[in-house]
């Protein structure tokens, strides 16, 4: 048996993250600057023949060049010493422990422990966290078989072919993103539908192409209580009762709750049999290697989905065991400091090369920005410099027709993420007998080049361009980049993948000072809304006592009065 225990490095006790700003780590970063800042990546490729050779990790199956990044060895081995004096690995290693790092919340944080094998053991607070884990997944992998095999049917016999996740957030945002990343490893007919948001165009465009004798619902929420999801929920239900002759007791066959909260399961109506737990110390976020992933594991089976989850492993082990300079999460995120705070950039662009990944830069816009998006340190104090990336994105090559322009070309410096696979999931030939999928990965190739070098005034006129049109079409270049290379998008490679932006969170927000494991920032809108609600629906924002300010009030009346409520 292996048991997890802090001994990888010799730690001492955790503290809370020492803002970085003031320190010599960050001085010293700051007086390397202007050699950063002067040198264009056309001149750091010149005078450094191994640049690629030296600036490339590979971590899993992932081959990741940083080369095109605007740094130095200098400037990463300051990065580095950066996340070391910040206290990344005493941060790294409590989380990994099971230590209540998510002080504002008190919980632990421990999707790492969801990827754990069988064979370890994590004894948290009195528990062994694996023992439960593997027995959620095994109670998950029994029920999947019996939908995929058509033992487990709907309440008039027919076999489930539709799976419909309910949640919002972290309950949909990696369930949707991976069911259509892994769509080739769909294997026993059943598709997957995602409704999230309360606006009911959402459920009524999905339902409206179901039959309710073959659909199975997947209720899925951390709190069960959140809005959006009950309210769909509530909705589905009815949806299907009706759809089968008013028969209540059909609701046990076709809805199943994934959730940490089975006494609200139990009182909206779901048995909690048919239930599917987690912990508190799964953040939404981070939630999609536990049972959240549910609608995943219909879809893929669980022993792809037991790879899905390995995936994650070889990274977390590779975040734990790589040296800070060599470690994929820590260079990269630091990478992303540097870009944001002293680069000038105001967003990182992810740019898959896959149309299966097309969900994922909102998947890891979730993951980051809720995590990172906070001004105050732990202990509650001011942070001195900004904070949370701003990440978005959209697949190649849809994306060079649209905002690549602006990337190349305009005054904003936005270094991109580009991801890509050697092997295509499909490929089709063209009319020459060309592979299609070699055809995008050229572009994915060419365009980091062309933000990386651009292309000069004189090497512009020296094509014969006309010279007025010269300014026009000059390439600035030195537009910095990360390329992440796998061989193909498996369930391994895609957990390798999330996994490699978890750990990037953390390493940022250690750096930051701040906790990425929160989310108060979300809290107030949810309660506003459910104080405007029955002006909305009754007397109106104007009637006497109302406190609303005048903006919203008049928009209230606007709405009431289109709404034929006035
Ligand atoms: O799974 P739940 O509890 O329904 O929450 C959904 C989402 O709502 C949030 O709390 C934000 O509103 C996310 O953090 C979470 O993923």
């Amino acid at each position: 048996m292996v048991t997890h225990t802090p001994d990888r490095q010799d730690v001492s006790p955790p503290r809370a993250p020492r803002p970085m700003r003031g320190t010599p780590q960050w001085a010293a970063l700051e007086s390397h600057m202007p050699a950063l800042r002067e040198r264009t990546l056309r001149e750091l490729f010149a005078a450094e023949p191994d640049r690629a050779a030296t600036m490339r990790i590979s971590a899993g199956e992932l081959y990741i060049d940083y080369a095109k990044q605007r740094v130095d060895a200098t400037g990463l081995t300051l990065l580095s010493a950066i996340a070391d004096a910040a206290g990344i690995i005493e941060r790294r290693e409590a989380m990994f422990r099971g230590e209540r790092i998510n002080t504002t919340e008190d919980r632990a944080v421990l999707h790492t422990a969801l990827r754990l094998p069988r064979s370890a053991s994590l004894i948290v607070e009195g528990a062994d966290v694996v023992a439960e884990v593997h027995e959620v997944l095994d109670r998950m992998g029994r029920f999947t078989d019996r939908v995929r095999a058509g033992e487990h049917r709907g309440a008039t016999g027919e076999r489930l072919t539709t799976v419909v996740n309910i949640g919002i957030g972290g309950s949909d945002l990696g369930p949707a993103m991976a069911s259509e990343a892994l769509r080739h490893y769909s294997d026993a007919g059943i598709s997957a539908r995602f409704v999230s948001n309360v606006d009911p165009a959402d459920l009524t465009a999905v339902l409206a192409t179901l039959d309710p004798a073959r659909t199975l619902f997947i209720i899925a929420s951390k709190t069960f209580s959140t809005l959006e999801t009950l309210s769909n929920a509530e909705v589905a239900r009815r949806w299907l009762v009706d759809g089968l002759g008013g028969d209540e007791s059909a609701v046990a066959r076709h809805f199943v709750a994934v959730s940490t909260n089975a006494g609200r399961v139990a009182e909206f109506g779901i048995d909690t049999a048919n239930m599917f737990g987690f912990w508190d110390w799964v953040g939404g976020r981070y939630s999609v290697g536990s049972a959240i992933g549910l609608s995943l594991m219909l879809r893929i089976g669980r022993q792809r989905f037991g790879e899905f989850l390995h995936g994650m492993r070889l990274i977390d082990e590779h975040f734990r065991d790589a040296p800070l300079d060599r470690n994929a999460p820590v260079v990269l995120g630091m990478l992303g400091v540097l870009n944001s705070e002293l680069l000038g950039a105001q967003s990182r662009v992810v740019l898959p090369y896959s149309n299966d990944l097309a969900r994922f830069p909102a998947y890891l816009q979730q993951l980051t920005m809720e995590s990172n998006g906070k001004s105050v340190r732990l202990d509650g104090s001011a942070v001195d410099g900004s904070t949370g990336e701003i990440y978005w994105g959209e697949p190649g090559t849809n994306g060079q027709h649209a905002f690549y322009q602006l990337l190349h070309q305009g005054t904003r410096l936005v270094p991109a993420d580009f991801i890509g696979f050697a092997e295509p999931t499909d490929d089709l030939l063209t009319a020459d007998g060309s592979s299609m999928h070699d055809l995008l990965m050229a572009n994915f190739l060419a365009q980091s080049q062309v933000l990386a070098l651009g292309r000069t005034a004189e090497e512009i006129a020296a094509e014969g361009t006309e010279p007025g049109l010269v300014p026009h079409k000059v390439m600035p270049g030195n537009r910095p980049s990360t390329t992440i290379l796998a061989p193909r998008l498996t369930p391994s490679v895609l957990g390798q993948l999330i996994a490699l932006y978890e750990h990037q969170v953390l390493v940022q927000g250690t750096v930051w000072g701040i906790n990425p494991f929160d989310q108060w920032g979300v809290e107030l809108g949810k309660t506003q809304a459910k104080e405007l609600l029955p002006l909305i629906t009754g007397p109106g924002a104007s009637a006497p006592g109302s406190d609303v300010d005048g903006s919203t009030a008049a928009l209230i009346d606007r709405y009431r009065s289109w709404r034929g409520r006035s």
